[in-house]
């Protein structure tokens, strides 16, 4: 995630970043919702919206909020110009974060996956030491070709790699991903909060998600279920989550209703995001946020 303060400059919104907030931000993670790792400056964090000295302050002050308190800290890294990643991917390293990330380039989109894994190599080579993960959403980059192709064979080019951030509905594909990564200790971190629990049936063994900002105990409790077997208990959650997201679906959802929804039930001001993305209206977040505490409540 990333807050930004809302400075309002010739009628837009610019949208600053708001370091202040992290501190209690991750306390609140940690407390409330029982998150202790996180994905910074990735969808929900606008990371790609953002300047790479923006993206540096704020994996910093992750970085250093998070000690003793995160368990990981990963750094997405990804931007269009392969130098910005590599600059966010040695400062990653300078800083402890854990490890780092890297989506595909979105308007000059690599031809086929071996373009994907020279990039992703030629920017991991700037934090040789830190885990590299492939980070796919072919519904934001427009990749066309499966995340499989693009794990295939990866270990022997970059040494660090250790799994794929899969935000794709396209069982066939994670299935061949979960079957690659599970052969060499890799990770397989889910991405569709609504299908979760799908993913964990097929293998996948983390989730990143936006609604993990405030349905994080929720979800947490919906694992826990399926790694004990009861899994009339773990659907029961699962469904709630999607009647959640429907419900803020239907109202229409975005990485902006999500922030306006970050600050409603956690209490702390996220502010509005970057343009391109628009503001929220309160009472579409409110709406949100009271279905969300009505679930919560009885977790
Ligand atoms: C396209 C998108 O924003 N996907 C979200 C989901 O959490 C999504 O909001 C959720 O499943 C609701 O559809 C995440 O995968 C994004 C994410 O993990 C990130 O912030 O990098």
């Amino acid at each position: 995630m990333t807050s930004l303060t809302n400075k309002r400059s010739e009628g837009q919104y610019n949208g600053e970043i708001n370091l202040s907030v992290i501190g209690p931000y991750i306390e609140y993670l940690v407390e409330k919702q029982d998150v202790k790792s996180v994905f910074i400056n990735g969808t929900t964090g606008e990371g790609c919206s953002l300047t790479v000295d923006e993206r540096k302050q704020l994996a910093a002050a992750w970085c250093q909020h998070g000690k003793g308190k995160l368990e990981q800290v990963i750094v997405h890294v990804g931007c269009l110009s392969i130098k910005d990643s590599q600059e966010l991917a040695r400062h990653a390293a300078s800083i402890g974060a854990d490890g780092i990330a890297v989506v595909s380039p979105s308007y000059f989109i690599p031809i086929n996956a071996d373009a994907l894994k020279s990039f992703i190599k030629e920017v991991s080579a700037f934090a040789p030491e830190l885990p590299m993960y492939y980070y796919h959403i072919p519904s934001m980059t427009g990749v066309a070709f499966d995340a499989a192709d693009v794990l295939n064979g990866i270990e022997q080019v970059i040494p660090s790699f250790q799994g794929v951030k899969y935000t794709g509905t396209d069982l066939r594909d994670l299935g061949q991903c979960v079957h690659y990564c599970q052969a060499r200790g890799w990770s397989v971190l889910f991405g569709v909060d609504e299908q979760l629990l799908g993913a964990f049936v097929l293998g996948a063994d983390g989730a990143v998600g936006s609604t993990y900002n405030y349905f994080g105990r929720v979800v947490n409790q919906l694992l826990a279920a399926f790694d004990n077997g009861n899994h009339m208990q773990a659907r029961a959650l699962q469904f709630k989550s999607m009647e959640m997201i429907t419900f803020a679906k239907n109202l229409g959802f975005d990485v902006a209703v999500n922030k306006q929804v970050m600050s409603e039930v956690s209490g702390l001001a996220m502010g509005p995001p970057r343009l391109p993305l628009l503001p929220c209206p309160l009472s579409k977040a409110q709406a949100i946020a009271q279905k969300i505490k009505d679930f919560s409540q009885g977790h």
